[in-house]
């Protein structure tokens, strides 16, 4: 049984107007991404496959951070025996390697220029405060800003199982938090305007800004004037398959219904969250979850401890190319959550198509094959080896070839931020109130 799964207990659970915004600016390179939604193309990003960031330890030790060189079939059951469940939340291996970093020389050149595209803009090397740990958050600072976590996810599997008539694909997955992620911090303001700060998205225009938009669409759905100063530090790699945006967003609604004092409630949260990406929701009810639908019914799940050596390839294509992919499975068996829990390889049904598309993920998944058994999270490019401890997880890191960016995460027991909303008091309220004069 992979590690975790261990333990698994189930417990059966688009575009509004850009806000009124400041600051900002700059493209990625290339065209829109898809219809209606959010992100433009990607690429390969120059010198991905130099560029080196490595942590060890998941949630505490010391970052190193370097420049390097170089199933069965049926419907998922939330009522299956031995899995406990409630009511659904809204509608290594082993082996040596050489320094160098594998290249393919098998891979399809036509398909891979044609892929191309596009590169992610760097994943940002930089140590975040109090390691790699997510922020608490909750708490307001003399100047009135409060941090909030904004969770990194990964699809332990990910199936299509059909499609619905408006051409959005039916899928069967589990998200995973992680104890890494963002960190969004927020002030109010009292004019009423939706102010980006900070340079790490700099690179997203403010129209298509998730945290942005999360913020401007909460205002419109609950009808209130607020303002709020918004500051996102990036740690997840735009574009990896880890839901770095969508969980911004998600942390975004939460942390500002808290703020503003709404009350709107977690299911009228996740359904705003919904019209602004399909992996939202989760992060808005913030547990490890069983999904179906398009990622909307979701029955959490108690997932045992794990890490996870996770890694970036450094390259990103459009999450709306690849369910597109003429050789995609979209008619896969339904598994059930008996499937999943007694470690049957439900496998990720990007992976082959990615893995044939870039040249970087074939890589990393030879590099990682050579630790464990490598999985693809969401639609890519992140991949990720699962352990049940922290020890072979860093160990596995040390073995990996310099040129591959990865470190070590720790699976969360739930998101982060639940904890931080948890915290968050009506007397830090208050202060941030006062603080701002709103
Ligand atoms: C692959 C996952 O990351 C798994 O968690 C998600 O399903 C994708 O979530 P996301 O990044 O929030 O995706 P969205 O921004 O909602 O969708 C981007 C595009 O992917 C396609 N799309 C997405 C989700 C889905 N279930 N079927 C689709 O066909 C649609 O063309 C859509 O326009
Ligand atoms: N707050 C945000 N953080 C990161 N990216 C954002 C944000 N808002 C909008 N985007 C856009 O979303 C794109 C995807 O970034 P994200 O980190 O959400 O990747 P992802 O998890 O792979 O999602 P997807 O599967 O949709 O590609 C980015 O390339 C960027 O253009």
């Amino acid at each position: 049984m992979a590690p975790g799964r261990a333990g698994l207990r189930g417990r059966a659970g688009r575009a509004g107007d850009p806000a009124e915004l400041a600051a900002g600016g700059g493209r990625w390179r290339g065209a829109p991404r898809g219809p209606g939604r959010r992100h433009p193309p990607r690429s390969r990003r120059p010198g991905a496959a130099v560029r080196g960031h490595r942590s060890r330890g998941a949630g505490g030790g010391a970052e190193r951070v370097a420049a390097r060189t170089a199933g069965r079939r049926g419907r998922a059951r939330p009522g299956t025996p031995g899995v406990r469940c409630r009511p659904a939340a809204g509608a290594a291996g082993a082996g040596g390697l050489g320094d160098r970093f594998p290249r393919v020389a098998t891979v399809d050149r036509r398909r891979a220029r044609a892929a191309a595209a596009h590169r992610r803009p760097p994943w940002r090397c930089r140590r975040p405060p109090r390691g790699r740990r997510l922020e608490r958050g909750g708490a307001v600072s003399e100047a009135g800003w409060s941090a909030w976590p904004a969770p990194a996810k990964l699809n332990l599997f990910l199936r299509i199982t059909g499609r619905r008539a408006d051409g959005y694909h039916e899928l069967q997955t589990v998200f995973r938090m992680l104890d890494w992620g963002d960190t969004v911090r927020l002030r109010l303001r009292p004019d009423g305007r939706i102010v980006r700060h900070g340079p790490d998205l700099a690179a997203v225009p403010e129209a298509a800004d998730l945290s942005l938009r999360a913020a401007d669409m909460l205002r419109s759905e609950l009808n209130v004037g607020h303002g709020v100063d918004i500051r996102v530090e990036k740690r997840t790699p735009a574009g990896g398959g880890f839901g770095g945006g969508s969980s911004d967003a998600a942390t975004v609604l939460r942390a500002l219904d808290a703020i503003w004092g709404l009350e709107a409630g977690v299911d009228r949260l996740a359904a705003i969250g919904a019209s602004l990406g399909a992996d939202v929701p989760v992060f808005v009810h913030g547990h490890n979850a069983w999904a179906e639908g398009v990622g909307e019914r979701l029955f959490p799940v108690d997932l045992a401890p794990a890490w996870y050596l996770v890694a970036d390839p450094g390259v990103h294509v459009a999450t709306a190319t690849l369910f597109q992919a003429p050789e995609l499975t979209r008619d896969a068996a339904p598994a059930t959550i008996s499937d999943f829990a007694s470690g049957a390889p439900l496998g990720n049904v990007f992976e082959p198509v990615l893995r044939g598309l870039e040249p970087a993920v074939e890589a990393a998944f030879q590099a990682l094959a050579h630790v464990g058994t490598p999985r693809l999270t969401g639609t890519g490019s992140g991949c990720f080896v699962e352990f049940a401890a922290r020890g072979p997880a860093e160990d596995a890191l040390a073995r990996l070839p310099q040129g591959l960016d990865a470190r070590v995460v720790a699976g969360a027991p739930r998101s982060p931020l639940l904890d931080a909303l948890a915290a968050w008091s009506p007397q830090g309220r208050r202060q941030e109130v006062q603080g701002t004069g709103f």
